[in-house]
């Protein structure tokens, strides 16, 4: 259902050329699990934000759940993403001045639902993250681990056939990583495809495939010492 074929992605400034991706790769099918892992600056956040219509690439072709994205305008492509995509962010981005309920709410006024139908997914994906009792409450009132919950919340509401997620963990004590993990391993097995940027490979092995990336491209049949060690504990 994603599929890219020798995908580039080249930053061009005056004076320097960034090949943040090159020659790149890479088929997830439906349901898939799949982790993302390497060193800083090669090229991981770009491939999401690639995958998820937010950016565009240089060279090579890209097919997302059947459809050429070369060929989308931009129309076609904000509803393609608001559609089948769902976003997650170290930083939670969530809205200070809105209530957790009305947080989850700011996408689906996007897509024009009915209030009845807004409020039924709302509490539903509240439910699912375990946040049903708060749903009144701001942000600033609830801990890291639980504003990540309501940014999952709101990435799901939509009912996105692909999770798409930048170090969902990263601004999270071990604790609370755990149990956003916990969580995205649990929508995953309700059937949401999950690709999840990350910086630790404890979580990455909790993924069903890990891609290593170096220098912006996919190091087949390589797994670093960290990850080997992190899959065999
Ligand atoms: N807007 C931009 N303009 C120019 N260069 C960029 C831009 N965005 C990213 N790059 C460069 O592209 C390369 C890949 O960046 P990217 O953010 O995808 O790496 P990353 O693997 O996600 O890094 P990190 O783990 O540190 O977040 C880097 O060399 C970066 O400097």
């Amino acid at each position: 259902m994603l599929s890219m074929k020798n995908l580039s992605r080249i930053y061009r400034t005056d004076t320097v050329e960034t090949h943040a991706l090159r020659d790149f790769s890479l088929e997830v099918g439906e349901g898939e699990f799949v982790s993302v892992t390497g060193p800083s600056g090669s090229g991981k956040s770009t491939f999401l934000n690639i995958a998820g219509l937010l950016e565009e690439y240089t060279d090579g072709s890209y097919e997302l759940d059947g459809r050429n994205v070369a060929t989308l305008n931009d129309r076609e492509r904000s509803r393609l993403r608001n559609e089948k995509i769902g976003f997650i962010f170290q930083s939670f981005n969530l809205i200070p001045e809105l209530d957790v309920f009305d947080n989850v709410d700011v996408p689906l006024r996007y897509r024009g639902f009915t209030a009845s139908e807004r409020a039924r997914r709302i509490e539903k994906v509240l439910d699912t993250v375990g946040l049903a009792s708060r749903r009144k409450h701001l942000p600033s009132q609830l801990s890291g681990g639980q504003q990540q919950r309501v940014a999952i919340a709101r990435a799901l509401a939509g009912e996105p056939r692909f999770l798409l997620a930048d170090e969902p963990t990263g601004n999270l004590d071990s604790r609370m990583a755990d149990s956003v993990m916990d969580l995205l391993c649990d929508i995953h097995s309700k059937g949401t495809t999950i690709i999840m940027v990350t910086h630790e490979p404890t979580l990455a092995t909790r993924a069903e495939r890990n891609i290593f990336v170096r220098d912006g491209q996919i190091c087949v049949g390589e797994l670093p010492l960290e990850l080997a060690a992190a899959a065999s504990a």
